[in-house]
């Protein structure tokens, strides 16, 4: 009977954590966007049933009411003030506003009322009804299971069965269209915003009573409601009610089962983490929306400005400053190490993560281990710690291998957890209430404990800082920079050019990991003890929310940032200011909603002018390092330049492609054969692209065999097929947008060595352009623009910018997907003109999928036709022009007009 017991309670924890999963299906159906401060709702309808029920000493039942009433105020307020100002933001952007909103909500809280619970008086009944014999559930908790069975049932309805329902339902969707219908998305959106807020604040006054009132916990309860409405992918009701009572009960099971403290709270996220994996798809797919991303700094070392602003704080933290001040720039220094972390693994390789002031913490840990049980001393146990902070890393981005973007946030913040939980949280492991007690560090005999000699702990901290800085800045301009920067930009384009995206990530963690182990030894040293609670994962989201105030991709802004996080220069300013540094973390949090809104890249690049004027005012002179020159040389051809690998024959046959019931292409035979244009057209939606996409590992043939020369490649990654030869350009070009023209060539041709991955850390070299990179520059005449973004060209450029990466990779079989799509006429015979002589002079096999018949016509060898995925013809550009199907199905009147020209128009 004790299994029911334990059953029905985690029934009535699951039942709480199902109101705040409904808020999160209702929210993210209403306006897309996952909202992470559900939980600070919760809080919100808590603290003002205590308000109106203990303070006013108001009855319960219109104190509850208002309480509700008070939650759908501010959800109408977060809607309309904060996120209908971000409706052109990227999805990421608008979740990070959900966490500013909870960080806001939260740090006022705690102004108000402390971190202590804070006890309400309950109005539900609290006896207990005994359902089975032997098991019982308190009266409080049936009915909240109630409530949730009815407002599922009631939601389920409403979105089903109304027409508001399924307007709200497309939004999530497509708001332009929505629009369009007559309907405003604003209204929509804020009516599910103030309902779910409402449910969420109901929450608060029903759960006040039996949980207590406690800022953070209450904030926290949206993890276990994440996993939940995850689960229902965030649009069915009854899926995420399943699912919140289903992590309650194996919650509470594992409480009475399961010694190990923090087994409890990680099942959420066991269950979130091997969903994801496996749901995800290790590329995303061609219908992902690339997002609008925050802009990334160049990574260029001014050098005699560092020398002088290090050598300035380094004068300051010696001779000039206080032991208060030295205390708090040393806080400040470490954490900007931290946010650099957060530079390399959000800034440059686009994954969010939530943990890694946890992995922070994680690193300290190891370190105070291995000083204190191992007896090593400070450096290599600091090394130590890196390097186990990395591998913990590399587990963290497990997730970050098969999904991305929003559900890596709710991983990685899972992630955090776990490790919170289980690990930090193990007693044997981290001490406890007590934690690990240290010695004052040295290296090589030299003292420098923060205690005894807070100036040398401040100087090396702002050692390695410096350093961290120095190898961020050199990462940026190296190989593996661009790496990164591609796979954050568009990692199908990047998979093409053989950059491999899982060691790209897996990369970005464990440097990342690394990094903030380094921050939080230098944190967790300077006390005398290391303790767990000090590396909470509440921290680890303030640590991303500041780093966005500061600018997430540049240095500067990891700078800036860092003196927003406690304890640092930021708390010593305000302490000095009429001890108004517990305002700190709500100035942080209001801080990030207002950079938010504004649509900036962080306070550090809105104010870059006023550094660059101090600069002038100062007349610091700026070395700039030039940028990287590759000059094509004059008169080189490719085949002066290099010795080409031979060249390669990919067959195809029997191609066949399924997507659940549609067969997109249907036993399709081919030949790309080295010096021929092998032209592929068809109507929309024949088959064309995905022909292509099944080509270079994109997707998964469902029957067939692709060879290249004679190795079966069917089972290649796509990576592997790019390294082998095999380039292709997009439909969409899909060109790095942050990348300059000469670093998107540079990625297609960057070797892929693996030693890169550190030495660029401290010598990332200039760009050298392959010889096929410099002969694609030649060739498609882009040597004026080779600084410039692809957002600074005219659309023409753009397309040969997208064609010369595909050719800068060196190619044996090149695939061009609608490379004329958009071009003039003129345009378009050059570039048939181009295309030509790739195949002819540097003996490619070309496969040109084309809209554009005359081009097809006029500079094809042969040319294959689909239709609704089956070959229809094929033969020479005469051959199917002249051919009745092809001519009543697909050319009509353009045959005629192609058989006049085709004779001359090739070259
Ligand atoms: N990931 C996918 N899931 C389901 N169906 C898909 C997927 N990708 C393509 N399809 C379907 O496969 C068919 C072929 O699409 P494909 O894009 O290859 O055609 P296409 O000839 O390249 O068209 P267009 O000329 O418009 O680019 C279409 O019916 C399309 O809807």
């Amino acid at each position: 009977m004790e299994i029911v017991q334990f059953i029905l309670l985690g029934l009535g924890i699951g039942a709480i954590y199902s109101l705040l999963g409904q808020g999160l299906v209702l929210i993210y159906r209403g306006s897309g966007i996952v909202n992470f401060a559900q939980g600070s709702f919760v809080m919100v309808g808590g603290f003002a049933y205590y308000e109106f029920r203990v303070s006013l000493d108001w009855p319960a039942v219109p104190s509850v009411v208002l309480a509700t009433a008070v939650g759908v105020l501010f959800g109408v307020a977060v809607q309309y003030l904060i996120l209908r100002p971000m409706r052109t933001s990227s999805p990421i952007e608008r979740v990070i506003a959900t966490l500013g909103v909870l960080l806001t909500l939260q740090a006022a809280a705690v102004l108000r009322y402390g971190v202590s619970s804070t006890s309400v008086p309950s109005f539900l009944p609290t006896n207990a009804v005994e359902p089975l014999p032997g098991a019982s559930l308190g009266v409080d908790r049936l009915i909240i299971l109630v409530i949730g069975v009815v407002l599922t049932v009631a939601l389920y309805c409403v979105f089903r069965f109304t027409a508001f329902g399924r307007v709200a339902s497309a939004m999530a969707e497509n708001q332009r269209a929505v629009a369009s219908l007559g309907h405003s998305p604003d209204r929509i959106a804020v009516a599910n915003w103030a309902l779910a807020a409402g449910i969420a604040a109901l929450a608060g006054a029903l759960i006040g009573p039996i949980t207590y009132l406690q800022p953070t916990q209450l904030t926290l309860l949206v993890v276990p409601a994440l996993a939940a409405a995850l689960l229902a992918r965030f649009v069915s009701f009854p899926i995420a009610f399943a699912g919140a009572l289903g992590i309650g009960v194996v919650q509470s099971l594992l409480t009475r089962y399961v010694t190990v403290t923090g087994w409890g709270d990680s099942v959420p996220f066991v269950v979130i983490v091997a969903y994801l994996v496996l749901r995800g798809s290790s590329l995303p797919l061609r219908s992902h929306v690339l997002e609008r991303l925050p802009s990334v700094g160049d990574g260029r070392i001014r050098v005699v400005p560092t020398v002088v602003v290090v050598g300035a704080f380094a004068f300051l933290i010696a001779f000039v400053v206080p032991p208060v001040w030295a205390q708090a720039l040393t806080v400040t220094m470490a954490f900007g190490i931290l946010t650099l972390s957060v530079t390399v693994v959000t800034g440059y390789a686009g994954q969010l993560s939530l943990a890694q002031y946890v992995l922070a913490g994680s690193g300290a840990f190891a370190a105070a281990t291995f000083v204190s049980r191992a007896g090593w001393s400070f450096l290599p146990a600091l090394l130590g710690a890196m390097a186990a902070a990395a591998l913990v890393g590399v587990l963290v981005a497990l997730p970050a291998l098969r999904t991305r973007g929003i559900n890596l946030a709710i991983a990685t913040l899972g992630m955090g957890i776990v490790l919170f939980s289980l690990v930090l949280s193990d007693f044997k492991f981290a001490g406890g209430d007590t934690g690990i007690p240290i010695e004052e560090p040295s290296i090589l005999g030299w003292e420098f404990g923060a205690i005894l000699h807070p100036y040398n702990y401040g100087l090396v901290t702002l050692a390695a800082l410096t350093l961290s800085a120095l190898a961020v800045a050199n990462l940026r301009r190296g190989r593996v920079g661009r790496r990164l920067l591609a796979v954050r930009s568009n990692e199908r384009a990047a998979a093409a050019l053989g950059v491999n995206v899982y060691v790209g990530k897996l990369y970005a963690f464990a440097l990342a990991s690394a990094l903030a182990a380094l921050a939080g030894v230098l944190l967790a040293f300077q006390g005398v003890t290391v303790l767990p609670a000090q590396f909470d994962v509440l921290t680890s989201i303030t640590v991303i929310g500041v780093a966005v105030v500061g600018g997430i991709g540049t240095i500067g802004g990891a700078m800036l940032a860092a003196t927003l996080l406690p304890g640092g220069v930021g708390t010593q300013i305000l302490h000095g200011a009429d001890n108004l540094e517990r305002f700190l973390p709500l100035i942080s949090g209001l801080f990030l909603l207002y950079v938010l809104r504004s649509g900036r890249n962080g306070l550090y690049e809105m104010n870059a002018h006023l550094v660059r004027r101090i600069g002038k005012l100062l007349r610091v002179p700026s070395v700039k390092a030039r940028p990287p020159k590759a000059r094509p040389p004059e008169s080189a051809t490719v085949e002066e330049q290099h010795d080409r690998p031979p060249s390669r024959t990919l067959r195809v046959s029997d191609l066949r492609v399924q997507f659940g019931g549609v067969v997109a292409v249907d036993d399709v035979s081919l030949d790309l054969v080295p010096g021929e244009v092998h032209g592929l057209i068809g109507p929309n939606g024949a088959g064309k692209t995905t022909v292509i996409d099944a080509l270079t590992g994109f997707v998964r043939p469902t029957r067939g065999t692709i060879r290249l020369d004679d190795v079966a490649i069917g089972p290649w990654s796509a990576r592997r097929r790019a390294r082998a030869g095999l380039a292709r350009s997009f439909q969409s070009l899909e060109l790095f947008a942050d990348l300059s023209v000469r670093e998107n060539l540079a990625v297609a041709c960057d070797d892929g060595g693996g030693r890169r991955y550190l030495s660029d850390l401290v010598a990332p070299g200039r760009i050298r352009l392959t010889p096929p990179a410099l002969a694609a520059i030649r060739e498609f005449r882009l040597e004026d623009d080779l600084d410039r973004k692809p957002g600074e060209l005219a659309f023409g450029k753009r397309r040969l910018v997208a064609i010369a990466r595909a050719v800068a990779a060196d190619p044996r079989v090149l695939l061009l997907d609608e490379p004329a799509a958009g071009l003039s006429d003129d345009e378009a015979r050059e570039l048939g003109t181009l295309i030509r002589t790739l195949a002819r002079d540097w003996d490619m096999g070309v496969l040109l999928v084309e809209h554009n018949v005359d081009l097809v016509l006029s500079t094809c060898d042969r040319v294959t036709v689909l239709e609704a995925g089956a070959v229809l013809a094929r033969g020479t550009p005469r051959e199917v022009a002249r051919d009745p199907r092809v001519v009543s199905a697909y050319l009509g009147r353009e045959a005629d007009e192609a058989d006049e020209t085709d004779e001359g128009a090739r070259v």
